[in-house]
Formats: structure tokens, C-alpha cells, sequence
């Protein structure tokens, strides 16, 4: 998320954002309800011990009184003390474990809806904020519930009730005291404001600064072939460094305010004190009221003095459930179907009706003109009437400049986002009316930015398979290897079971090419979407797989993006996509020879000019010196 948007985030008021977490926090509010009473009880016991102490003083300044009382009142402070002490480890004994449990359940409902939420909000938003947002605004808010929530309440408590055992014991002296609290209110609420600010400042500044290392760590290789390395750590010490400002702005505001709590307090203690002995002297109160009094002060002053820390707390809690919000809020454009249509036994033949779409300026699909769906204006939009129908069992390929939209037609097929106008259908049944689950085990995709993940080469490939254990699962691996002429796989370290990805061994760009067109041909897909699936490889490879692919293609429905003219060759007719639409179909020599721009098009392809049947093509030198 930028900081331009940002500071459009309104701020809401601290009960209305944390009553948002009603719904989610109610299974354990028996628990946490609980650990608080407890934690009232020894706040209640801590207050206590004044009261015994002032008995005990009373009793022993009066003359006659036996030395024994004394051992007395010491065992019942102690054994006060003792239960207090006990009734802390209850507290956390009651608190910790569910709010343990509830932050991981966030967690996991938080990355179940980032799984669910369209490609469209991914666009949007820094990997770096979801990361802090899932990762350390929970661990905040967690801590909140089982500590900071319950020492509020407790310490608002504490001051209630300390307050008025303070004026039974003496009202004089307890208005001294109060006369602290009153610019300690007025502060407070300044304090609030500026402190919630700062610390909605300081979690996104943490969430940018993650996304900074994500993609620095990333893209490590650009930046130090590039020599980038100083510019990107100046770059992130900036950011750091403004991270650091805020931080400190933060514990200046929160120090300011300690010392505003802890000083008023002493400075009304330090009143009442000579107030106190002046009244002690003329009778007015008795010793052991006047030492109850500061014991009470005392106790009440404690929780007075870790208000900064608590309301710093519960600010930090309530952006963290603001933010939490902000993901959770998004809505899942790409939806399953209300009146879902199955296809139980489909033949894969692949339609574009009209199909239109635009990005919208930040990466959204944009907003619809039918209601459903989003229908962008003229400008922005990337196709505008895309007519194409793919026969069952046929392999297309889509060639067009580069910025054609290929790439984007084909994130359409699995719905990855949602056309803007228009339709694409599988057997004539629109990909919006099948349930997503269906739709996606009915396509499968291999982008040309391969990602794999960290973990064995049998589970990357089998990641889309239908079956994925067992003696099918194998056959299934071992077939799709073999078509991706991926076999290389079985000589790494560990075999199929070697670890790849981000935290394994690192593969070539061709072998990393042939593990993701494996993973989509174990798919078992009735409809191949492939992003340039073979452009890292090398001019053998390559043919070796494309003669595999066109075998292993020939009943399976394809749309592959050509950069090449070796994948065009793979195609049994050619689309040419053009300013949004599709100009002309046709098979590969129709088109070379009626379309100016599509012989431009392929003079164009960085491979230059090949032989697209393995023989030498005289003709098609000639075209293409022609189109030069
Ligand atoms: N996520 C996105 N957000 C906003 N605009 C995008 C996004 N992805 C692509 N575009 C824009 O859409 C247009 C079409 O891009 P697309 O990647 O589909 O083209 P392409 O024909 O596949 O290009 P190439 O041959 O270079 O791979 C481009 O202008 C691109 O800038």
C-alpha cells in the first residue's frame, strides 16, 4: 500500500474499531473475563494491605498494646502479599493460552483470505505490509488482550477504588491528591492523539521497510550485477531512518506523558505529606490514617504512573485491528457462482466473446458498468473486444507486440481476474458460472516468471495434480517430466525429493521453465494456458520439448503466448492480438501471408527467423527480409 493511500486511512474512534473484534474474540471472553476478575481480586488484596497496616499502627501506638499484635499483622500482610502473588500466576495461567490460540486462528483466517482475495488487490498492496500486518500486528494485538486490556481495566479500577478509600480516610488529603488528576486528563487527551498518529505512522513504515528487504533480497543478483547495492541500503537506511523518527517520536510523546504521571502524583504526595502531618499533629487524623493514606496513594499512583505504557498499548492494539481490517475488509471480486454450472466430463473448447478488461491506475480491475462486473472506460483498457474461439483439442498460439495484452488474455481463462466486459467460456459455459475450484482444476498455467516453491520437485510438480499420491501420482510425475524434458530432476542431490525454490537448490532458468510446464501438464488440464513456456530455453531443449509438447498437446486445449517462432510452430493456427482485439486466425503461413503487421510482428521475435517445420524455409527468409 502506498503512502499516498494511506493517508487517506480515516481514524476511527478506539471502541468502534475494537468492537470489531467482537465476533472474533467472544470464544474466549469467558477465559479473558475470568483472568480479569482475578487480576481485580489482587489489585483488591494489594489495597487491602493499607487498610491492615492502618489498623496495626493505631492499634500499636496506643499504649498498653502487647508486641504479639505485631507478628499478627505481619502474617496477614504476608499472607495478603502471598495471595496476590498467586492470584498473578492465576491471571496469566487463565489469559495467556486462548490468547495464544485466538492470535494464531487470526493468523490463519488472515492468510485464507489473502489466498482467497484476487490477483487485482496482490497488485496493490507491498508484500511487506501483509507480512507486518499478519506477523507483528497480531503478536500487538495479542499482547493487548492478555496483558494491556486487563491491567486497563484493572488500573481504571485500582484509581476508582483507591480514590474513594483515599477520601474515607481523609477528604483533605485526598483533594490534594485529586487536584493532580485533573491537568493529567487534559494531557492525556492530547497525548492520545498525537501518540495514535505516531503509531499508525510507525506500523506502516514497518510494513513498507519489510517490503523493502523482501524485494531487496529478491532481486539481490540485478542489484549486485547492477552495482545497486550502496543505492539500495542508502534507500533502505532512509526508510529506516524514517522509521527511527517515528519510533522516537513515539517514546518521546510516551516519555513526556510518564513524566507528566509520575511527577503530579509526587508533587501531590509531597503536599499531602505536609498537609497530612499538620492534620496528624492537630488530631485530625490518626497516625495509622495518615500512613494508610500514603500506603493507598501509593498503590493508586502505580497504575497512574503505567498509564502512558497501557494507552500506548491499546492505541498500538487498535491500529493493528484497523489495519487488520484494512485486508480483511477487501472484497473477493473473484467469487464462486451463486447458481454454479458443472461441466462433468469437459471437452475444453475455449471462448472469448468480447472480451474487454482495463487495469485500473493502481492495478485494479476496474469497477463495472454491468453491475457484476467491471467495465472500464475507453481509455486504460488493455482489450477491447476480444473475439477468439480455441476448438477443443486445438493449440492456439497469440502473437502480438509486446504490450499486446497476451499475457493478460490469458489470466483471464482461470479467472485470475475477472473480465470487465464480455465473456470467456469453456464449452460454451461462462468461466464465471463454474465454481472457482472446478474452473482451476480445469486449467492449468505456466507463466513465463516461473515460481517455484520451496519445497521437493515431486510436490512442485504434482502441485496442480489431481491425484497426488500413489502409483498414478508417479506415473502422472514421471510422464510430465518426461514431456517438460525435465528429467534432470532425477540426478539432483536427493532426486525427485531434492528441495527447490526460494530455500532449495537453485535450478537454471531453462530447468526452472521445465518444472513449471511439468507441474501444468500433471495437471491434467483440459484447457493449457502457457505464458512463452519455453523462452529460457536453449535451441536443442527447446525442440526436443516442443516435439514432446506437441504429442503430449494434441488432445489438450491450448493457448500459448509465442515469442518465438518455434513455439508459433507448436500451434495449429495462430490469433494475432492487435490494439485489443484479435486482428486475424489463421495458421501460421495464412497469415505471413495477408498480414503486414503480423510478418512485422515475427520479424520482430528475438529468435529471428526459424525453421518452424525442421526444414529450411527459403520463403519465410524471404518474407521476413521483406518485412525488415
Ligand atoms: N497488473 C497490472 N496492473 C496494471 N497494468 C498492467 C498489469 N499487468 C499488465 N499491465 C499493462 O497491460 C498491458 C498489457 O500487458 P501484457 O503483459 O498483457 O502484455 P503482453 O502482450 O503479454 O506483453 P509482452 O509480450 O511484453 O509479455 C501493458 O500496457 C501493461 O503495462
Amino acid at each position: 500500500m502506498s503512502a499516498g493511500m494511506r493517508q487517506q486511512v480515516p481514524q476511527s474512534s478506539f471502541i468502534r474499531s475494537i468492537a470489531r473484534l467482537g465476533p472474533i474474540v467472544r470464544p474466549i471472553v469467558p477465559r479473558l473475563v475470568l483472568g480479569l476478575v482475578v487480576a481485580l481480586a489482587g489489585a483488591a488484596l494489594a489495597l487491602s494491605i493499607p487498610q491492615v497496616l492502618r489498623r496495626v499502627i493505631d492499634e500499636l501506638v496506643r499504649p498498653g498494646t502487647q508486641p504479639s499484635a505485631v507478628w499478627w499483622a505481619a502474617g496477614v500482610v504476608l499472607v495478603l502479599g502471598a495471595a496476590e502473588a498467586g492470584m498473578m500466576v492465576l491471571r496469566r495461567r487463565l489469559v495467556i493460552e486462548p490468547s495464544v490460540r485466538l492470535e494464531r486462528e487470526m493468523r490463519l483466517t488472515m492468510y485464507g483470505h489473502l489466498q482467497d482475495l484476487p490477483v487485482a488487490f496482490h497488485d496493490r498492496w507491498g508484500s511487506g505490509q501483509l507480512l507486518s500486518r499478519s506477523v507483528a500486528d497480531l503478536g500487538f494485538l495479542r499482547r493487548w488482550l492478555a496483558f494491556g486490556a486487563i491491567f486497563l481495566v484493572v488500573s481504571v479500577s485500582t484509581v476508582a477504588l483507591g480514590v474513594v478509600l483515599l477520601f474515607s480516610i481523609s477528604w483533605q488529603l485526598a483533594l490534594i491528591f485529586l487536584a493532580a488528576a485533573l491537568p493529567i486528563m487534559v494531557y492525556g487527551a492530547v497525548f492520545r492523539r498525537r501518540f495514535s498518529l505516531a503509531t499508525r505512522r510507525s506500523q506502516d513504515q514497518a510494513g513498507d521497510l519489510a517490503t523493502t528487504v523482501e524485494e531487496s533480497v529478491h532481486g539481490i543478483r540485478v542489484l549486485k550485477a547492477f552495482g545497486r547495492a550502496r543505492e539500495a541500503l542508502e534507500n533502505f537506511a532512509e526508510q529506516a531512518e524514517q522509521l527511527r523518527d517515528t519510533e522516537v517520536a513515539k517514546a518521546r510523546h510516551q516519555a513526556l506523558f510518564s513524566l507528566v504521571v509520575t511527577l503530579l502524583p509526587e508533587l501531590a504526595l509531597g503536599a499531602g505529606l505536609v498537609t497530612g502531618i499538620w492534620l496528624a499533629s492537630t488530631g485530625q487524623i490518626s497516625i495509622g490514617s495518615l500512613a494508610a493514606f500514603f500506603a493507598t496513594a501509593a498503590a493508586v499512583a502505580q497504575p497512574v504512573e503505567a498509564s502512558g505504557m497501557l494507552v500506548g498499548m491499546a492505541l498500538t492494539a487498535k491500529t493493528a485491528v484497523d489495519r487488520h481490517f484494512e485486508v480483511m475488509d477487501a472484497r473477493r471480486t473473484v467469487i464462486d457462482p451463486a447458481e454454479p454450472v458443472h461441466l462433468p466430463s469437459p471437452r475444453g473448447a475455449l471462448t472469448f466473446r468480447g472480451v474487454r478488461f482495463g487495469f485500473a491506475h493502481d492495478g485494479a480491475a476496474r469497477p463495472g458498468a454491468d453491475g457484476t462486473e467491471a467495465g472500464a472506460g475507453p481509455s486504460g483498457e488493455v482489450l477491447r473486444g476480444v473475439d477468439l474461439e480455441v476448438r477443443a483439442g486445438e493449440t492456439m498460439a497469440l502473437v502480438g507486440a509486446t504490450g499486446s495484452g497476451k499475457s493478460t488474455l490469458l489470466q483471464l481463462v482461470p479467472r485470475l481476474y475477472d473480465v470487465t466486459g464480455g465473456a470467456v467460456e469453456i464449452d460454451g459455459v461462462d468461466v464465471r458460472r463454474l465454481p472457482l475450484a472446478e474452473l482451476r482444476s480445469l486449467v492449468a498455467v505456466a507463466f513465463e516468471d516461473t515460481i517455484l516453491f520451496s519445497s521437493s520437485v515431486r510436490d512442485n510438480v504434482l502441485l496442480g495434480a489431481p491425484v497426488r499420491e500413489g502409483p498414478e501420482a508417479e506415473a502422472a510425475l514421471e510422464e510430465a517430466l518426461e514431456v517438460a524434458q525435465a528429467q534432470f530432476a532425477h540426478s539432483l542431490p536427493d532426486g525427485l525429493a531434492t528441495t527447490i525454490g526460494e530455500e532449495g537448490l537453485s535450478l537454471s532458468g531453462g530447468q526452472r521453465q521445465r518444472i513449471a510446464l511439468a507441474r501444468a501438464i500433471a495437471a491434467k488440464p483440459a484447457v493449457l494456458v502457457l505464458d512463452d513456456p519455453l523462452s529460457a530455453l536453449d535451441v536443442a531443449t527447446e525442440e526436443r520439448v516442443s516435439a514432446r509438447l506437441r504429442d503430449a498437446l494434441a488432445h489438450v486445449t491450448t493457448l500459448i503466448v509465442a515469442h518465438r517462432p518455434s513455439t508459433v510452430a507448436l500451434a495449429d493456427r495462430v490469433a494475432l492480438l492487435r490494439d485489443g482485439v484479435v486482428e486475424d486466425v489463421g495458421t501460421h503461413t495464412e497469415l505471413l501471408g495477408r498480414s503486414a503487421h503480423y510478418r512485422w510482428v515475427i520479424a520482430s521475435l528475438p529468435a529471428g527467423p526459424r525453421d518452424l517445420d525442421g526444414r529450411a524455409d527459403p520463403d519465410l527468409d524471404e518474407t521476413l527480409e521483406e518485412a525488415r
